[in-house]
C-alpha cells in the first residue's frame, strides 16, 4: 500500500556488485538518523542482501490485518525493511521463478505491505533491467514522486551498463533524480588518504553528458564494507568519514527537492 508514501526513490544499477545495496541501506539509514520516516524493499528476488546487510537474517515477517508487516529497526518504527529474504528458509536458498511468477511477487511487494506513513521508500532493485523492473516501473509510473538514483562504479564497463539504464528509466518515464559514483578511489581508514586506484570521474562525466545530477563520490573505505551484516549508519559510526558526508549531502538534496517541488 503506498497511498501514505510521499516519495519513492528506486536505486538502480546496470551491474552487480556496485554497491546498490550498500547505498540503498546507507541512504535509508540516513534519512532514518536525519528524522524521517522510511520504508527499505528489498525487491532483488535472485540475490536479496538487504537482511544481511542491516542484520535482520533471523527476522520473519508476518501477515497483519492491513498486509504484510515489514520488520522494523528500531522501536519506534522509524526504519521498516521488506525483502523476498524474510520469506525463504536460508540465505542461500535460491528464488528460481519465471517471469510471471516473479511479477506477481513484486506486485505484491508494492501493494500488500502496511508501511503506513512514510517519508520515504527506498526500493533495493535487481541490477540491470530485467522483469523485476519492468514491473515495478510499470506500477510507479503514475505515482507522483517517484525518481530514480543510478548507482555506477568509476570504470567504463560500468558506465556502459549505466547508459542503458538512463535509456530505460527516460522509456518508461521514471525521472532520474541523479547518479552517485561508488567505489570511487580508496580512502586510507588510518589517514583518510583518498586514492584512485582505478579511474575516477567516469560516473560524474557521465552524469554531466546526459544532463543529470551528480550526487557524488562514495570511496572504497573497508571500515564501510564492514558495516554490512550490523545494520550500522555511516553517519552515526563514522561520522568523519567521506561516505557519511556523502550521504548527508544527499538527504539534504533530496529534502530540498521536496520543498522546491511543493
Ligand atoms: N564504498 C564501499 N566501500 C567498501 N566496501 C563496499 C563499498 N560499497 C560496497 N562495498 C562492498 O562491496 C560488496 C558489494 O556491495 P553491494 O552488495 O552493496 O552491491 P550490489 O550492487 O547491491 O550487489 P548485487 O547487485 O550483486 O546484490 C559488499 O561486500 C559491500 O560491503
Ligand atoms: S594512505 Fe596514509 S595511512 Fe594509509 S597506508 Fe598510505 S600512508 Fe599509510
Amino acid at each position: 500500500m503506498l497511498d501514505e508514501v510521499k516519495r519513492i526513490i528506486l536505486v538502480l544499477s546496470g551491474k552487480g556488485g556496485v554497491g546498490k545495496s550498500t547505498v540503498s541501506t546507507q541512504l535509508a539509514l540516513t534519512l532514518k538518523e536525519s528524522g524521517f520516516k522510511v520504508g527499505l524493499l528489498d525487491i532483488d528476488l535472485c540475490g536479496p542482501s538487504v537482511p544481511h546487510i542491516l542484520n535482520l537474517e533471523d527476522q520473519n515477517v508476518h501477515q497483519g490485518p492491513d498486509g504484510w508487516v515489514p520488520v522494523y529497526m528500531d522501536s519506534e518504527q522509524r526504519l521498516g525493511v521488506m525483502s523476498i529474504g524474510f520469506l525463504l528458509k536460508s540465505r542461500n536458498d535460491a528464488v528460481v521463478w519465471r517471469g510471471p511468477k516473479k511479477t506477481s511477487m513484486i506486485k505484491q511487494f508494492l501493494e500488500d505491505v502496511s508501511w503506513q506513513e512514510l517519508d520515504y521508500l527506498i526500493i533495493d532493485t535487481p541490477p540491470g533491467t530485467s522483469d523485476e523492473h519492468i514491473t515495478v516501473m510499470e506500477n510507479l509510473r503514475n505515482v507522483p514522486q517517484c525518481s530514480a538514483i543510478i548507482v555506477t562504479t568509476p570504470q567504463q564497463v560500468a558506465i556502459e551498463d549505466v547508459r542503458k539504464e538512463i535509456t530505460f528509466c527516460r522509456k518508461t518515464g521514471i525521472p532520474i533524480f541523479g547518479i552517485i559514483e561508488n567505489m570511487s578511489g580508496y580512502e586510507c581508514p588510518n589517514c583518510s588518504e583518498c586514492t584512485n586506484i582505478f579511474s575516477s570521474g567516469g560516473g560524474e562525466s557521465l552524469a554531466e553528458i546526459s544532463k543529470i545530477t551528480f550526487l557524488g563520490k562514495v570511496p572504497i573505505d573497508p571500515r564501510v564494507g564492514m558495516l554490512a551484516g550490523k545494520g550500522q549508519a555511516a553517519v552515526t559510526e563514522l561520522p568523519d568519514s567521506t561516505t557519511s558526508k556523502v550521504f548527508i549531502k544527499l538527504v539534504k538534496m533530496l529534502s530540498d527537492s521536496a520543498v522546491s517541488n511543493s
